[in-house]
């Protein structure tokens, strides 16, 4: 049986990972998925800890939770969690070189080195088999969803990329997410994933597994088990590539040029459309009555509070975003229900056959209980229309960083970009429901605000030269002309 052990206590007294608590620190602000680069840590423990291999198999591996704490006026007194798969061996090989975190005296007595498991092809999968063979291992149960075969195809690669968790691929056949943050609760993304899996749903990639922990005497996702879509594109990716032909043809419009987008908008306003009607059938809907509108309305304004500290721009135009957030107050008669949360074109994927929705795990800031509320589809549908602007603004943003004055040529041809995707996408969505998104305008104006918003603090803390695109849309929101979808 492996060992396992659950410290609390201070370095020294019992906990596993106190000799590398300084080579985490140091390790942990280089990670792409550590959300508090820059923060001052004011300490870290480890909250929970145990050890996943037998003593027959090597390297050692480990599952960590640790807490890390902060200094800074950000930091209050709240302590962050983060999961950590760790291998340890004396000479593990040169693969996972770039993946050391620190050394510590093994059990024979020679140092061991200790790394992120995840770039270690022999940890990856193990932890594939434990899954297959649905096995427990300490504190971590290791299930495979039922009726479905993991396909067994080897050590993972992990994947390269902007990434808020960590992802391993399985020869192209299976993908693997460890979630980073740890949080106690079943994860939705694992939640919605199943859910949908019962519909039978087409428009997200198959649920094959999961690793699941406890924390705080509750359940926590460790990780989750897909299908990979291979040979897929993501729209991000698929939609700039769209503007740019747009761009360098800045005497066409959005319909006479090759690469055109307005199709695939379409579709993904169908795909999203679909797996709303599916949450929906799987997991019930709420009246959105004035008691719900009130509630969505105060947390909007506590978000807007929030970033109008933070951000001048938003503050100047505090009370004129309040007056439009307010419009969820008049969106009765609609419904409330299980939503993706942070719907945007990277977290659509094309495959071949049609487009695959990924990610259910809501806006990364928020916590767990305001991530799984129900809410209007609405708030998704606005989300894609942001998209639709970032993408369309994104070039424009990233030119204006090194030239004088924004080509007003240029610019209108990208917010017709805008405006045609825009369009297809609600076209599809309306296809599919029945129900136009556009025939509710001050409610759909609100969710979109609230999202600009958003995205003003979140590019102002992650990428500040970005941050012009959403304050333009801002403003557009704000502007009786710059209202209207139709
Ligand atoms: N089922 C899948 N098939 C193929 N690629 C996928 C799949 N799921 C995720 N990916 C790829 O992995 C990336 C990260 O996945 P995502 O779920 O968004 O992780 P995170 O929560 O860390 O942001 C995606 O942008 C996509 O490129
Ligand atoms: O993908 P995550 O779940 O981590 O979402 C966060 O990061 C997104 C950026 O990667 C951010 O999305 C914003 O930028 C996108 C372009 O990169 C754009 O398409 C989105 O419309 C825009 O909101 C998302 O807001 C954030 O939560």
């Amino acid at each position: 049986m492996p060992a396992t052990s659950s410290p609390d206590g201070p370095p020294g007294t019992g906990d596993p990972l106190a000799g590398l608590h300084d080579a985490l620190l140091a390790w942990l602000p280089t990670q792409r998925w550590f959300p508090a680069k820059g923060r001052r840590i004011a300490g870290l423990r480890t909250v929970a800890h145990s050890v996943v291999s037998t003593p027959e198999e090597s390297p050692t591996v480990e599952h960590a939770v640790i807490g890390v704490s902060f200094s800074d006026a950000a930091g209050g007194s709240a302590e962050e969690r983060y999961q950590l798969v760790l291998g340890a061996q004396a000479g593990p090989p040169a693969e996972v070189e770039h993946a050391v975190i620190g050394r510590r005296p093994g059990p024979d007595g020679r140092d061991e080195v200790v790394y992120d498991g995840l770039a270690d092809g022999r940890i990856s999968r193990l932890v594939l088999s434990l899954i297959v063979e649905n096995q427990t291992r300490g504190p971590l149960r290791f299930v495979a969803e039922p009726d479905t075969e993991a396909p067994i195809v080897g050590p993972g690669r992990p994947l390269i990329g902007e990434q808020s968790n960590s992802s391993v691929i399985y020869g192209e056949r299976a993908i693997m997410k460890l979630f980073r943050r740890a949080t106690a609760g079943l994860n939705p993304d694992l939640e919605l994933h199943r859910a949908l899996r019962r519909q039978g749903s087409h428009e997200v990639a198959p649920l094959l597994g999961a690793v699941e922990g406890e924390l705080d005497g509750e359940p926590m996702t460790v990780a989750m088990l897909q299908g990979y879509a291979s040979n897929s594109a993501d729209g991000w990716s698929m939609a700039l590539a769209s503007v740019r032909d747009l761009l360098a043809e800045a005497d066409l419009r959005a319909d006479e040029v090759g690469g055109d987008f307005a199709g695939e908008a379409h579709r993904i306003g169908k795909t999203v459309a679909a797996v709303h009607l599916e949450l929906a059938a799987a997991l019930g809907t709420h009246p959105l009555d004035a008691r719900a509108a009130s509630e969505i309305e105060a947390w909007m304004l506590d978000r807007l509070d929030r970033a109008a500290e933070a951000v001048p721009g938003v503050a100047e135009q505090r009370d004129a975003i309040a007056d439009v957030l307010r419009g969820v107050t008049a969106a009765e008669p609609s419904t409330l229900q299980r939503i993706h949360g942070d719907l945007h074109l990277g977290q659509e994927l094309r495959t071949p056959t049609g487009w695959l929705v990924i990610d259910f795990e809501g806006e990364p800031s928020k916590s767990l209980a305001d991530r799984v509320r129900p809410d209007s589809p609405m708030r998704d549908v606005a989300a894609m229309l942001r998209s639709f602007d970032y993408a369309a603004f994104h070039q424009l943003a990233e030119w204006e960083q090194s030239a004088d004055d924004p080509d007003p040529q240029l610019e209108r041809r990208a917010q017709e970009w805008a405006d045609r995707n825009r369009a297809a996408f609600c076209d599809g969505y309306t296809e599919v429901t029945g129900t136009d998104p556009r025939d509710a305008p001050e409610l759909l104006r609100a969710y979109e605000l609230d999202k600009a918003v958003y995205e003003v603090l979140y590019e102002t803390r992650n990428r500040p030269s970005w941050v012009s695109i959403p304050l333009r849309s801002m403003r557009r929101l704000l502007t009786p002309a710059g209202r209207g979808e139709r």
